[in-house]
């Protein structure tokens, strides 16, 4: 029996980089962590442990940084090409890049309606992401964003569900829905305005959460879904993770209480798992 080396890649991952654009007055603020990923021709890598065409992960890492200064500027998307273009084009050995970021996103404070030049709040769930891979055959650019974090108070109901000997929860037609939202959506093409699109695409995703008379979160991960494919012929798939954080009603009856749809435990485990891509017909 002959064995041989399956699928392999390999690269640095987190590398955490900050900037400060200076400009005269005022101060923008950037926090992204990059992944790099090679595939290419290191079978003899694994096999005799040769590494005459292995860059190093340690130089992955300082490219990252080196680059970093004059073409991290703009969105993380740009980045990513300008990374995977360096390393496909000086590593004939690699044949696919995989580069991913997920930004950390800082709000510059404000105070009575005047923006702070160089402060900023943060650190909050919502990241900003990209993944770019690119071939000698093209690049494919799928970006979206994670931990976001959606509620609302009415308009979510959950009804005719299949009910056997195990079933305890009761129908509602009025109940708190709340996920920590996970979108990532496939670009048409390498050369559009991400920063307008990741705005425009965010700023849909929220819309159609609020005004959705929702019948259940898969009924609400569709419609959400099917609104960005509509609004955006520059999206040519979207997937969603919509985990149910769920907000069950407390009984207050054992105090004497009632209840009116008013107070609730929020519950962290378990929960339900919802997850769906929305495309277009061919
Ligand atoms: O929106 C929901 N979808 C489900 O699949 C489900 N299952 C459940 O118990 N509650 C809910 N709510």
């Amino acid at each position: 029996m002959r064995i041989k080396p399956g699928a392999n890649t390999y690269g640095k991952n987190a590398v955490n980089l900050s900037r400060i654009i200076r400009h005269e007055d005022y101060h923008e603020f950037r926090q992204v962590s990059v992944s790099v990923a090679l595939t290419g021709d290191f079978d003899t890598a694994h096999t005799v442990g040769d590494n005459a065409l292995i860059l190093p992960t340690d130089t992955q890492k300082n490219t990252v940084y080196a680059l970093a200064r004059e073409h991290f500027t703009g969105p993380i998307e740009a980045f990513g090409l300008t990374l995977s273009q360096h390393f496909l084009s000086r590593n004939p050995q690699v044949s696919q890049v995989r580069v991913e970021l997920v930004e950390h996103l800082w709000q510059r404070m404000a105070f009575d309606g005047a923006a702070h030049p160089h402060a900023f709040t943060g650190g909050g769930s919502e990241k900003r992401t990209t993944v770019v891979t690119r071939t000698a055959a093209g690049t494919t650019v799928v970006s979206g964003l994670k931990g976001l974090m959606l509620l609302k108070t009415t308009d979510s109901a959950f009804v005719g569900y299949p009910k056997d000997e195990f079933t305890v929860l009761p129908e509602t037609t009025d109940r708190i829905l709340a996920t920590e939202c996970e979108a990532s959506w496939e670009y048409t093409s390498a050369g559009l305005d991400f920063e307008v699109l990741h705005h425009r695409i965010r700023q849909s995703l929220l819309r159609t959460f609020s005004e959705h008379k929702s019948l259940s979160v898969q009924h609400t991960l569709y419609a959400i879904g099917e609104k960005i494919l509509q609004e955006n012929d520059e999206v040519k798939e979207i997937s969603l993770i919509m985990p149910n954080k769920h907000h069950i009603p407390f009984n207050l009856e054992p105090f004497g209480m009632a209840n009116t749809n008013e107070i609730f435990v929020a519950t962290d485990a378990p929960f339900g798992y919802i997850t769906g891509t929305v495309t277009r017909e061919e």
